[in-house]
């Protein structure tokens, strides 16, 4: 059964059109990966499917219900959003942060419960956060409040998981323990919709890509199906290797000169 179901979806800005008539499902369960070049417009599509921009045309079902009939605790409890910023304007402690995750689960005038306390603790320690609890969130690494800002989204408990670029500010541990996180979370039933530029870690780790194009789909598939020679030539106009000898495609870049 399908999770997302977007139809002909299109959005603007002013004249500018971003997101042309894009269709595609993602599976529950699975873990999807939206790729393309700068500005191919993989975020606006996130933020489409996030609700936080309102589409132009076309439809988004989530879980059979279109998107704009949720209310706004209602999808929060379904739908996590891990942004691309992640500069936070107040100067909130860790702790805080984490626990505003649990906001749609709380009664009018009631603090956070046992069950809440949990769940947070777990988030921090999925994340490997736990030690930053009593930090401003303004005085951590970028790389610590992507992994932060992950937590906040993981206690949420949604089924569905949007992440924009959550490893870009990593360094290459945490890129693979973040994406092991994601692979261990998929098997407990979440559903993760994940924006990449990496496209050996996308190949690696993704059950399906969607490559994008100047807010064009271009292919959705598997990695195989969507890395490969001709699909990179043709969005991002460079020559690369691609090794196919293990069961997913490694991208090797060409020098030009
Ligand atoms: N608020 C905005 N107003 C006008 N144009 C915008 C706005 N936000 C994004 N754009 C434009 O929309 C296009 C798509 O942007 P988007 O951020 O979705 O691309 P992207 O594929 O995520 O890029 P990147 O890989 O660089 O993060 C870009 O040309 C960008 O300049």
């Amino acid at each position: 059964m399908n999770i997302l179901k977007v139809n002909n979806l299109s959005f603007s800005y002013g004249e500018a059109k971003l997101i042309k008539d894009v269709s595609f499902t993602v599976e529950r369960g699975e873990l999807f990966g939206i790729i393309g070049p700068n500005g191919s417009g993989k975020s606006t599509l996130l933020k489409l499917l996030s609700n936080i921009i309102k589409k132009e045309g076309g439809e988004i079902f989530l879980l059979g219900k279109e998107l704009n009939q949720y209310r706004r605790k209602e999808l929060a409890k379904v739908l996590a959003v891990l942004p691309q910023s992640t500069e936070v304007n107040f100067d909130f402690s860790v702790k805080d942060i984490v626990e505003m995750g649990r906001h749609p689960y709380l009664r009018n005038w009631q603090g956070i419960t046992q069950v809440d306390k949990r769940v947070i603790e777990r988030a921090l320690r999925l994340t490997n956060t736990i030690d930053l609890v009593d930090k401003s969130i303004n005085s951590i690494s970028g790389g610590e409040r992507q992994r932060v800002l992950l937590a906040r989204a993981l206690v949420q408990e949604a089924e569905l998981l949007l992440l924009d670029e959550p490893t870009s500010a990593l360094d290459i541990n945490y890129q693979i323990e973040i994406f092991e996180l994601l692979v261990k979370l998929r098997k407990e039933g979440t559903t993760i919709v994940v924006v990449l530029h990496d496209l050996n870690l996308a190949s690696q780790y993704c059950d399906r890509l969607l490559l994008l194009n100047q807010g064009k789909i271009n292919t959705v598939g598997s990695p195989s199906e969507v890395i490969t020679l001709d699909n990179i030539k043709d969005v991002y106009g460079c020559d690369v290797k691609i090794d196919n000898s293990s069961s997913r495609p490694y991208l090797k870049l060409v020098s030009s000169k």
